[in-house]
C-alpha cells in the first residue's frame, strides 16, 4: 500500500516557505510554471489585503524534478517571499543585538492577542510574551506551500486516472450562489476572472457588495466554498476502517485549513432534514452502465468513492484581524484592550477555495496511490485501467 505524505515548513515573513511530498510515482509532469499558475490563481480574490499586492511567490524546485517530470523521489519545492528584505533582522533564524532589533517598529512586541485567532493559545502553550512566534506559523501564509504541492498533485491526478478539480464560491458573508450550480473544468478560465471566483453573475454582484459594505463598516467576512472533482474512479478509500473512509480523509484535510470551521460532503447538513426517501441517490441502470439519479452524496457512500462526481464543501469563520478590532487583554499589563491590527484581508474565501482544490487534490492523489500503486505514472495509469476494465459489476 503506497501512501503520499507531505510536509511544510516556513514562516509568514520568513525568506520562504518549503514542502515536500513523498511517495509520488516518476513520468508526472511536473513544472515551475505549473506551480506558479496555481499560487497566482490563490493570490486573486476580491477582498484581499495590501500584501497580496507587492508580494510575490518565487517557485524553485529542489528535488524530486528534472526536466519537467517527477522522477520519484521526494518532490521539494520552496516558495520565497519576495518581501523577505523588509523582515531580514525580525525574522532573522541567528540572534540580533537586542539594541537594534528595539528600534525596529516592525518589532514592536504584540501583546494584544487578537480573538479568533491562534495568538493567545498559542502564546499560553509555547511559553512567549507576545503573539509573533505564534502568528508567524497559524498564518495562512502557508497555503502558499499546500497550494504548490497540489499543483503537482493534480498534474498527477490528470496523468494516471484524468481527474480534474474545479471549485467555486457558493456563499459570502449573507450572499448566495443558487443550489445546484456546479462548475465543469471548462469553466476554470471565466471563474478565476470573475472577482469572487462565483459561478453565478448576480450573486457575484452581491458577493462583492458584501465586501465592499464590510469594508466601510471595518469589519471582515467568511463564506462557503465547494470543490468538485471528474473523474473520480469507483473504490477509492474503504468502508472497513474509520481512518481509511474517503469521506473522513477530506474532511480533515479541508478542516485543516486556516479558518475552515465546517466540512459538508455533498448536500451534508442538508441531508440530515429531509426524509430517506428523498435524500439518497437512487441506483438505476443506463446505456453508460449502473449510474445514480442524483448526487446528493457527493460521491461517496461508506467511505467508499462511487464513481459519481465528488463534491465538497468548506466553511470559512470570517477574517480574526476585524480592522474595528475586538475586545482582548494585553497581556503585557493584564488590563482590557483592543487587539492588535496592522493590516489584514477583508474576505479571503476565494483563495480559500484555491487551497481546499489543493487539500483534495493531494487526499485523491494519496488515496489513487494507495489503490493502485506504481513507480510510475504510467504503471498507476495501467493499474487503474485494468481494475476498471474488471469491474465484476458495473
Ligand atoms: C487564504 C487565507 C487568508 C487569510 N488571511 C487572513 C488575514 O489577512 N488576517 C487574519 O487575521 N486571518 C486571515 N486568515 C485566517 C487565519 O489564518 C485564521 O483565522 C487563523 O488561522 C485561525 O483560524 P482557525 O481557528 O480556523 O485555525 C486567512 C485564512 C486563509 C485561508
Ligand atoms: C500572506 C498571505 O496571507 C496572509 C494570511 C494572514 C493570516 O493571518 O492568516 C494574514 C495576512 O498577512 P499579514 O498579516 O502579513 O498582512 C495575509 O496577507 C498569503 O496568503 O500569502
Amino acid at each position: 500500500m503506497t501512501r503520499l505524505r507531505w510536509l511544510t515548513a516556513g514562516e509568514s515573513h520568513g525568506p520562504a516557505l518549503v514542502a515536500t511530498l513523498e511517495g509520488l510515482p516518476a513520468g508526472v509532469p511536473v513544472t515551475t510554471e505549473l506551480v506558479a499558475d496555481h499560487l497566482a490563481r490563490r493570490r486573486l480574490g476580491y477582498g484581499r489585503g495590501a500584501r497580496m499586492k507587492f508580494e510575490r511567490d518565487e517557485v524553485t524546485f529542489l528535488g524530486g524534478v528534472r526536466h519537467g517530470l517527477s522522477l520519484g523521489s521526494p518532490v521539494a519545492v520552496m516558495v520565497g517571499n519576495t518581501e523577505w528584505p523588509k523582515w531580514e533582522k525580525v525574522m532573522s533564524a541567528d540572534p540580533v543585538d537586542p539594541a537594534e532589533l528595539a528600534e525596529l517598529a516592525r518589532n514592536a512586541p504584540l501583546t494584544r492577542p487578537r480573538p479568533g485567532h491562534a495568538d493567545l493559545a498559542g502564546m499560553q502553550k509555547y511559553g512567549f510574551d507576545e503573539a509573533r512566534p505564534i502568528l508567524e506559523r497559524a498564518s495562512a501564509r502557508e497555503t502558499a506551500a499546500r497550494v504548490a504541492l497540489g499543483a503537482v498533485a493534480r498534474s498527477f491526478l490528470e496523468a494516471a486516472v484524468g481527474i480534474e478539480i474545479v471549485s467555486h464560491v457558493v456563499e459570502l458573508g449573507a450572499a448566495k450562489a443558487p443550489y445546484g450550480l456546479v462548475p465543469e473544468p471548462g469553466d476554470v478560465e471565466r471563474l478565476d476572472a470573475d472577482p469572487v471566483r462565483c459561478l453565478d453573475a448576480d450573486a457575484s454582484k452581491a458577493m462583492v457588495a458584501e465586501i465592499d459594505q464590510a469594508h466601510k463598516d471595518g469589519d471582515t467576512l467568511g463564506g462557503v466554498v465547494e470543490v468538485v472533482a471528474y473523474g473520480v474512479p469507483v473504490g477509492l478509500g474503504s468502508h472497513v476502517h474509520w481512518d481509511r473512509r474517503l469521506d473522513a480523509r477530506l474532511a480533515g484535510a479541508l478542516m485543516g485549513i486556516q479558518a475552515i470551521k465546517g466540512v459538508e460532503v455533498g448536500d451534508g447538513f442538508g441531508l440530515a432534514r429531509i426524509p430517506g426517501s428523498q435524500a439518497h441517490d437512487e441506483i438505476v441502470p443506463t446505456p453508460d452502465g449502473i449510474r445514480r439519479s442524483s448526487g446528493r452524496s457527493g460521491g461517496t457512500e461508506g467511505g467508499l468513492t462511487t464513481g459519481e462526481l465528488l463534491r465538497v464543501r468548506a466553511a470559512m469563520k470570517p477574517i480574526a484581524t476585524v480592522p474595528r478590532a475586538l475586545a482582548t487583554v494585553d497581556v503585557a499589563t493584564g488590563e482590557a484592550a483592543v487587539a492588535h491590527h496592522q493590516r489584514s484581508d477583508v474576505c479571503a474565501v476565494p483563495a480559500a477555495g484555491i487551497v481546499a482544490e489543493a487539500m483534495v487534490a493531494l487526499v485523491l492523489a494519496d488515496a489513487v496511490c494507495e489503490k493502485f500503486g506504481g513507480d510510475s505514472v504510467t504503471e498507476t495509469a495501467r493499474n487503474a485501467r485494468t481494475y476498471l476494465e474488471n469491474l465484476a459489476i458495473r
